[in-house]
């Protein structure tokens, strides 16, 4: 083994400037410390293989993608799950800290995990926003066991919102940058993306998912029904900002228009196909829905 990757596993977080190495006695191996870094792993893996999912890359087609496939998003997941129990680690180290301040100390993480997807993926946007919405879960939920609190969906919600509070603010107000797409789009239409559902809470999976989910499972529907199910109100009520940067805002609202009626008049799986055919056609894709189905996945799977 090289001297730089024995390096590299003595210290969790390896060498990013700003946060010191984790030393070799840190809880990383502590089953319930690392639960919900287990359920971000199982997340992205069932939202990939969930099939049809309209517009997105699953295990029947690429959807609106040109240059993504199912091998590809394999190889991101693989890339990015090593980092999930970094980013608990970090949380955990960190638990006493105002919730304020934690952002500034995940953020070299949660770049670094981002630069492994790219390099996994050839520069290919995979799953920008899973990392930085599960990656927060993930901190949220080190820094709840740091403090003795138990890993519920109500604690982990109010714990990334605390974390990103002044993050529309900071980052998404200041007139001075519009670097990314997100960036642009808030500039241009007020849309917070990312930032605003983590802010929030997750307050969009909270209100239109979680209930049904966890009806649907007390009914004994099976997981991936539920999956399809719970994408269907996402992409009814999520202000994605991935369907506006490709498709201006008629392209969200074709796509929650769509969503809705088929929520209304009871789905089945020829209608997705149908649904899938109509977005691959008009080159939209929810991949911002299909970050907050992973991060419905999680929570689903924890206590109120
Ligand atoms: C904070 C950042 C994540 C902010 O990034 P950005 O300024 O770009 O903000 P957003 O527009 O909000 O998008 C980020 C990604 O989040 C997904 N997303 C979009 N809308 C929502 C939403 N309402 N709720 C949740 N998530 C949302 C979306 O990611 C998915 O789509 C990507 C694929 O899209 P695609 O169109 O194919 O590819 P592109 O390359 O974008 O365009 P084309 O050229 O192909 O047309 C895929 O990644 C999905 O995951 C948005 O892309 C971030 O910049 C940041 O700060 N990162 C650092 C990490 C960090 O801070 N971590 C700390 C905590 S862990
Ligand atoms: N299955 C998927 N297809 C396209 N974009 C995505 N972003 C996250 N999951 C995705």
């Amino acid at each position: 083994m090289s001297a730089m990757k024995a390096e590299a596993l003595r210290s969790d977080a390896g060498p990013i400037s700003g946060n010191p190495p984790i030393p070799l006695h840190y809880p990383v191996a502590d089953a319930e410390l690392m639960a919900v870094a287990r359920l971000a792993a199982a997340a992205l893996r069932e939202e990939v293989y969930l099939t049809p999912k309209p517009g997105l890359v699953d295990n029947c087609n690429n959807g609106a993608h040109r240059d993504m496939d199912l091998p590809l998003f394999l190889r991101s997941i693989a890339a990015i799950v090593p980092w999930f129990s970094r980013f608990t680690a970090l949380g955990y180290r960190y638990a006493a800290l105002p919730a304020g301040e934690v952002l500034a100390r995940i953020r070299p993480l949660g770049l670094a995990c981002e630069q492994g997807m790219f390099a996994a993926t050839g520069g290919v946007n995979t799953h920008k926003g899973g990392v930085f919405s599960l990656g927060l879960l993930c901190t949220a939920a080190g820094r709840l066991k740091g403090r003795l609190q138990p890993l519920t969906r109500g604690g982990l919600c109010d714990e990334v919102a605390a974390i990103c509070a002044r993050m529309v603010m900071t980052e998404l107000a200041d007139r001075r940058r519009a670097a990314t797409a997100g960036e642009q789009l808030f500039q241009r239409y007020g849309m917070t993306g990312a930032r605003g559902e983590a802010a929030s809470g997750f307050a969009t999976v909270r209100r239109y998912v979680l209930p049904d989910w966890d009806r649907l499972k007390a009914d004994g529907a099976g997981e991936p029904m539920i999956m399809l199910h719970c994408l269907l109100l996402l992409m009814a009520y999520n202000p994605d900002t991935n369907l506006v940067s490709r498709g201006g805002l008629p392209g969200l609202h074709f796509v929650q228009r769509y969503a809705r009626r088929l929520l209304l008049c009871g789905w089945d799986i020829a209608e997705l196909r149908q649904m899938d055919a109509a977005l691959t056609a008009l080159y939209l894709s929810p991949g911002g829905s299909a970050d907050l189905l992973a991060v419905a996945y999680v929570l689903a799977h924890l206590p109120l």
